[in-house]
């Protein structure tokens, strides 16, 4: 299969922040934002794989920030690593000043998408070719991460767990 890179994954979601949306505390509810990247991580991993795709597992997100009722919220999903059917997928989050227009990062998220066939199996992917330096930093740590995960979803024994190991060793 041929590579593809980042940017023909990436997907861009915009939208504001309605009060059905918030916390007592006027700010964007995180399940509502976890939804938001999902839906956004969805399209990406979908764009690179042209495949049925699965969430199997939220690996990290960070509510850094708390967005405020009427923001304009922007999440931006591309994949970050394919593997031979699981994808990790990379989201940032930012909000749009309402006067200047310009952004700052809110939060940031990642997530690991299966490709399936019609019943559920996995399937294959493209090779993921990073091209810009945070492309390449984020392919670089994918493999950790893809280890972490499925060491405490208790699918791989640490000991297993060789380029994670090697960040405690050296
Ligand atoms: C878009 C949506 O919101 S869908 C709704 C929510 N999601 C779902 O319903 C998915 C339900 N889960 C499933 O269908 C299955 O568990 C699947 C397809 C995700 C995985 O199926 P499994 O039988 O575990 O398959 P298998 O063990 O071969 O794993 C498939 C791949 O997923 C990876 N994987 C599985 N679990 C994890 C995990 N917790 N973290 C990271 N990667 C994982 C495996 O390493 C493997 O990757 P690789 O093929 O790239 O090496």
């Amino acid at each position: 299969m041929q590579a593809k890179h980042p940017e023909e994954s990436r997907t861009t979601l915009t939208d504001l922040v309605l009060p059905s949306e918030t916390n007592p505390l006027n700010n964007l509810f995180g399940g509502e934002l976890l939804a938001r990247m999902d839906r956004a991580a969805s399209i990406a991993a979908r764009r690179h794989s042209r495949r049925i795709v699965v969430t199997a597992s939220v690996n990290h997100v960070a509510f850094n920030k708390a967005v405020p009722l009427g923001s304009v919220v922007t999440v931006e999903a591309a994949v970050s690593r394919a593997f031979k059917s699981s994808m990790e997928i990379f989201i940032d989050v930012w909000v749009e000043d309402r006067e200047s227009g310009k952004r700052s990062k809110a939060n940031e998220a990642i997530y690991t998408f299966v490709a399936v066939d019609e019943t559920g199996s996995p399937v294959a992917v493209p090779p993921l070719e990073p091209e810009t330096d945070l492309e390449k930093e984020r392919y670089e740590a994918a493999l950790r991460r893809k280890q972490l995960s499925l060491v405490l979803a208790g699918k791989m024994k640490p000991n297993e767990a060789t380029e994670l190991k090697a960040l405690f060793e050296n």
